[in-house]
């Protein structure tokens, strides 16, 4: 298994190219299905999830094409002339808990769809029972069987109805868009998530032919259409690789400037980051990130649903207060296991306290470089934050939850000086930390 070896201490200065949103492309991807005609989407990131993604559509009889972008993304062609399997099996499903997205689409389009549950992940258990029951009050019926959602339309199409999400959910609200989009009259959602993803999905649906209103607020009105045609869609700017990135700056005190990102997607994010001591510039070309190392501040934080402070930059933070001066207090409220990156940290000096859904950090001057682990995504890339402000050598194991979200992080983050490299398992071996 391939491992990052980092040697930290260097401020990171530069530019960085920010990609295609994995949480937007993905959705998109399974949009595909609702139509016959080809769906364009450009600017989406080369990511294992993507291909995970691509592999699932491949056996429900998507055909695609790629071309390269020059700026490093790629152009993909969609086309579902026919829909050759209803069925998402275990195999490719459990890869990814986003392949649920497919369930909308193909019992909109088919009448009926077979997709295996994800099953739970490091985060938390995530259950679907909100996609489920949303497509239940369509008309849908739905059972579990040996680990499979089963559900059919007996009347043939998706009705129309009132969904109220007593939590929001992000994938929920994808699932039900899509489906909505082919029903029978008109579909609200109450409750409904306003991520830039879910207006991202909404906008390219529009371009497809949908009737949507109300995207970007927590009620969506979704008049169905007999049918959708094609579109060309470019993906939004990924939030939370921007932010990502804009903390690995702030961390190293760095100064590095973003592109290919758009304005306002982390308005909430930059206020506290500026609250904590961080210099953001935002133009409509880009994003400025400045900070001084010994100058960060301590700053509260708490997840919450957009437009509040994301979880998935919850483990990048919480690094960022591990060097701040004084104490910080970081709850998350969204996943119930996502402080997986706390006992790593800590074995880089870091000095955190968790109780319940809260963790209390207390600011050190430094951290130290050691041999860590972890188990998702967004604990990966704080660690290689950790690593990049640390003393000395930090080796990161288990990369591949990297590979799932963040396009070409080596190159990027050397292009602006930080020494960090891939080794192949074997190679790495023979490395002392
Ligand atoms: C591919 C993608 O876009 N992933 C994002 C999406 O995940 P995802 O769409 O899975 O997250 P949700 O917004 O659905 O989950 C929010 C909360 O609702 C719960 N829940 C959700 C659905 C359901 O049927 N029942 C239920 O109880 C979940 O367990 C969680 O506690 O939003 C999350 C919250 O912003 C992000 O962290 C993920 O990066
Ligand atoms: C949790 C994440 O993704 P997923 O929902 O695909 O697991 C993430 O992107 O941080």
């Amino acid at each position: 298994m391939d491992k990052l070896v980092i040697r930290g201490g260097t401020p990171l200065k530069g530019q960085i190219p920010v990609s295609g949103a994995k949480n937007a492309a993905l959705p998109l991807m399974a949009a595909s299905l609702l139509t016959d005609q080809p769906l364009t989407l450009t600017n989406m990131p080369k990511l294992a999830d993507i291909r995970s993604m691509g592999a699932l559509l491949d056996q429900h009889g998507v055909k695609r094409s790629t071309q390269d972008e020059a700026g490093g993304g790629q152009t993909v062609d969609f086309h579902a002339v026919t829909i050759e399997s209803t069925t998402a099996p275990y195999d490719l499903v459990r890869k990814m808990r986003a392949s649920v997205l497919v369930l909308g689409p193909l019992l909109a389009r088919c009448g009926e769809a077979t997709v295996s549950l994800p099953g739970g992940c490091a985060i938390g258990n995530r259950p679907v029972d909100l996609h489920l029951k949303g497509l239940a009050e369509l008309g849908a019926e739905v059972a579990l069987e040996g680990g499979y959602v089963k559900a059919e339309v007996p009347s043939g199409r998706l009705q129309g109805g009132r969904v109220v999400f007593p939590m929001v959910s992000v994938g929920a609200t994808e699932n039900l868009m899509m489906a909505a989009s082919l029903a029978d009259s008109e579909t609200v959602l109450v409750n409904a998530a306003r991520e830039p993803e879910i207006t991202d999905l909404a906008e390219c649906l529009i371009a497809m032919g949908a009737e949507i209103e109300g995207h970007g607020t927590d009620t969506i009105h979704i008049q169905g259409k007999d049918r959708l045609g094609g579109a060309i869609h470019k993906v939004v700017p990924d939030r939370i690789e921007t932010g990502t990135y804009a903390m690995a700056a702030a961390i190293t005190g760095g100064d590095v400037e973003l592109t290919g990102t758009t304005k306002g997607l982390l308005d909430n994010v930059f206020e506290i980051l500026r609250e904590a001591g961080v210099t953001i510039e935002e133009s409509d070309r880009s994003i400025r990130v400045k900070a001084e190392r010994g100058k960060l501040r301590g700053v509260d934080v708490m997840t919450e649903p957009f437009p509040g402070f994301p979880t998935d930059l919850q483990a990048q933070f919480m690094t960022l207060m591990c060097v701040a001066r004084g104490a910080s207090m970081v709850t998350e409220t969204i996943f119930e296991n996502r402080f997986m990156h706390v006992p790593e940290l800590s074995r880089m000096g870091a000095n955190i306290n968790v109780h319940h859904a809260s963790a209390l950090i207390r600011g050190t001057d430094r951290l130290i470089g050691a041999p860590v682990m972890a188990t998702d995504l967004r604990a990966s890339v704080s660690l290689v934050l950790a690593g990049l402000a640390a003393d000395g050598v930090t080796e990161v194991n288990r990369i591949y939850h990297l590979d799932r979200g963040y396009e070409r992080l080596v190159e990027k983050l050397s292009a602006c000086g930080a020494d960090i490299q891939r080794v192949a398992a074997e190679a790495g071996e023979e490395l002392t930390v």
